[in-house]
């Protein structure tokens, strides 16, 4: 991170610019569903001597911000990652800002998962929308839990899955005021067809709002968990959400922090933080950034290589957003093949992207070219 390193050759730890530039492909890959405003998500690809690196930031991030999405990158190709504690991660079902009438079709794709994450507040959307998404994933993922299970099998027959039983979790991206945030949370836990939230992720923006709603929440007996995430990977520190009493689950991304050694650090760190605090450690999620194929193999170590405490089940981890890209550069995906998803959960482990499809998904040449440039830059500030 410090330019004048990079000014003077660099960290010797570093790859050579030229060595990364080699081995960097960019591709261009369909949504099934319009998620976070795009439709096609763009990522340049790096082929180093440990594997494949991913360099995806949002087009809109700035390039200091955009340096440790490529920290991340080189740690994937040039580094590799600390050895897995278990063979699979379990796996959220992830649900666009869709119509509640399109649920179905996404939870489809999440094959054997309990845990869905909604995502609300979206622009242009009223509580209304969200009451009706929230409700539409409850009634599938149980209907899909009890057709699962031997035992419920009659109860499906009488027709009777209990919607509560789903473990649902919201996102609403800061989009919700604190009012708001009481107000919607309320509804999605009390109103017909609702039930439990196993949290709300960062449904107020700031700090002091994720405090204030707190407070409103527990005024008004609504039992919701608070989970950070922009709070976290936005901030020049990641632990003062947690310091300030703001979350009670951290959601960490492994390139906005910059590796997968870097979030076991963080992670490690919140833990000891929570328990400073009061004995509770902060449980932490591992999600993704809508990588594709090569970035989740990332997030999916990074889950895999968390230190669990004695007895402590890991909470679903956001990194099932292969299933909402509408092609990859692996062979396979959720309809057979290289790492589907399979009874709620993924096998760790690096992939290997196809030629043919890095081929038929390349960039258009200005997106490439735009691309490198953007990698020079971060290159030169790390
Ligand atoms: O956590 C998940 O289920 C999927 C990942 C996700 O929601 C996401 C993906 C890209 C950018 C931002 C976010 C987010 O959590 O806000
Ligand atoms: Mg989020």
């Amino acid at each position: 991170m410090d330019v004048q390193d990079a000014a003077s050759g660099g960290d010797p730890a570093l790859p050579a610019l030229e060595e990364v530039l080699a081995g960097a492909v960019v591709v261009a890959l369909p949504l099934r569903v319009r998620f976070r405003g795009i439709e096609v998500r763009e990522a340049l690809l790096l082929r180093g001597p440990a594997g494949w690196g991913e360099f995806a930031p949002f087009l809109e991030y700035d390039d200091a911000t955009a340096a440790a999405w490529l920290a991340a990158g080189l740690e994937a190709a040039w580094t590799g990652w600390p050895a897995p504690l278990r063979p699979r991660v379990t796996v959220n079902a992830t649900v666009p800002a869709v119509p509640a009438a399109r649920v179905p079709e996404v939870l489809a794709r999440f094959p054997g998962c309990t845990t869905a994450k909604v995502k609300v507040a979206e622009r242009g959307q009223s509580l209304d929308d969200d009451v009706a998404r929230v409700a539409a994933v409850r009634r599938e993922v149980a209907r899909s839990e009890v057709a699962r299970s031997e035992v419920a099998r009659s109860e499906v027959a009488r027709g009777v899955p209990d919607p509560g039983a789903a473990r649902v979790r919201v996102d609403a991206n800061g989009g919700w005021s604190v009012e708001e945030a009481a107000a919607a949370l309320a509804a999605l836990t009390a109103g017909p067809g609702q039930g439990p939230l196993e949290y709300a992720e960062q449904p107020c923006a700031t700090v002091p709002e994720l405090v204030a709603l707190r407070e409103l929440l527990a005024r008004g007996g609504v039992d919701v968990r608070i989970a950070a995430d922009e709070s976290i990977r936005r901030a020049s520190d990641p632990l003062a959400v947690v310091r300030a009493g703001a979350a009670d689950v951290a959601v960490l991304k492994v390139p906005p922090m910059g590796g997968v050694r870097a979030v076991l650090a963080l992670a490690e760190q919140l833990r000891a933080e929570g328990q400073r605090r009061g004995g509770a450690a902060v449980p932490v999620v591992l999600s993704s950034a809508l990588d594709t194929a090569v970035g989740l193999s990332a997030g999916l170590a990074a889950a895999a290589a968390l230190p669990l405490a004695d007895g402590e089940e890991q909470l679903a981890s956001g990194l099932g957003t292969g299933s909402l890209l509408a092609a990859d550069i692996v062979l396979g995906g959720v309809t057979g093949g290289v790492r589907e998803i399979n009874h709620g959960s993924l096998p760790v482990g690096a992939v290997e992207p196809d030629p043919d499809l890095l081929e038929r998904h390349a960039a258009a040449p200005e997106r490439r070219a735009w691309w490198l440039e953007r990698l020079r830059r971060c290159y030169a500030l790390l």
